[in-house]
């Protein structure tokens, strides 16, 4: 649906020459909401804006569809450009003109009749709930009335692919979690693939499928969010993850991680799906002759799949804790060792 190929972004010339993206490639399917996380100056502002060559790159290739927009004609590219709706951090909207002007301004550019625009904005603001707002102007609006307009302004032309610019950034938690569920929504009635840049990562946890991690202009981390929440590799991903789940062990449970001994061992259990809902650890109890001590966790939502994240005291001899240990392997569940100065 959206391939990047080696794409490369080069700013500037000489010695105040920056390389933004340095060989990006990737692959968002059809009906994906897939998101790029990264910090600030990582290079994701460039990297959607090549999706619809609002920056050009230095190299590389952009493939909608399977049609190289590079090599398309103006004309064509101005076509092509339809199909890709885009939403922006700041909305984006023009003070000058109401709702309805905003959501009817690509339809009047592509000259539509306007008993045919009158129709098409009226399903839209229906669409994002703002169907009694047609005739305030954007400064009547809160922050998140005015994303809501400018996602009707971006489905007007009926476009595959919706790419969204940090377009919660500016919103508080509770409208965030609103609009992103507008954007489910999106995904389920029309089937339109999302492409989302972000630096917030409660947003990719709660609404995409796949995430890449940028940093300095390359893709350090690829994984479906569920993987990468549950095994983040890089430093960068793991940063990430923290935000949103705190995996960090309290300083009060240090002194016991750095007292283990061959009787008392501490690991770390991470869970997902149906192993949440099993009752792994009174199993283990039973079973086993180990005590169990659950020291920290969470337990959350990925993907609408239950994860959940524990930190675990077991106590018995060194050869019944080996068994309680092998025991879960055997059930699919991630658990390892937590060593002292190694949290
Ligand atoms: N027009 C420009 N001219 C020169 N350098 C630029 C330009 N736009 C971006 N850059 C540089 O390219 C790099 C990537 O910037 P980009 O805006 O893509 O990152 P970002 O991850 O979107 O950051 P932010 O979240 O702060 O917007 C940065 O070093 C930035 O300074």
């Amino acid at each position: 649906m959206i391939v990047l190929e080696n794409i490369r972004k080069i700013y500037g010339s000489g010695t105040e020459q920056v390389e933004a993206l340095k060989s990006i490639t990737l692959n968002v399917k059809k009906g994906e909401i897939y998101g790029v996380v990264g910090f600030s100056g990582a290079g994701k502002s460039s990297l959607i804006r090549c999706v619809n060559l609002l920056e050009k790159p230095a190299s590389g290739k952009v493939l909608i569809n399977g049609v190289d927009i590079q090599a398309l004609k103006p004309s064509e590219l101005r076509q092509q450009r339809k199909k890709i709706g885009m939403i922006f951090q700041q909305f984006n909207l023009l003070s000058s003109k109401t709702v309805f002007g905003n959501v009817a301004m690509p339809l009047m550019l592509d000259r539509r009749p306007g008993e045919e625009i009158k129709k098409k904005v009226h399903e839209l603001l229906t669409f994002v709930g703002l169907e009694d707002k047609a005739g305030h102007y954007p400064e009547q609006l809160s922050g998140g009335q005015k994303q809501r307009v400018g996602i009707a302004r971006a489905l007007a032309t009926n476009p595959s692919i919706l790419l969204c610019d940090e377009a919660t950034s500016a919103l508080d938690p509770e409208t965030t979690s609103s609009v992103l569920a507008l954007l489910k929504k999106i995904r389920a009635d029309y089937g339109i693939t999302i492409l989302m840049i972000t630096h917030e990562m409660n947003v990719i946890r709660d609404i995409c499928d796949r995430v890449a991690v940028l940093d300095d202009g390359r893709i350090v981390e690829e994984e479906s969010v569920l993987n990468l929440f549950s095994n983040p590799k890089t430093d960068i991903a793991k940063n990430f993850v923290r935000t949103v789940l705190n995996d960090e062990i309290p300083v009060s449970i240090q002194s016991l991680i750095n007292e283990q001994n061959q009787f008392h061992r501490i690991y770390r259990i991470v869970f997902k799906g149906e192993a949440t809902s099993q009752p792994l650890l009174s199993t283990i109890a039973k079973k086993f002759r180990v005590d169990v001590n659950v020291l920290h966790g969470t337990i959350t939502e990925l993907q609408g799949v239950p994860f959940g994240n524990l930190v675990v005291d077991f106590t018995g001899t060194a050869e019944e804790v080996e068994r309680a240990i092998f025991y879960i392997h055997q059930q699919q569940v991630w658990i390892k060792e937590v060593l002292p100065n190694a949290v």
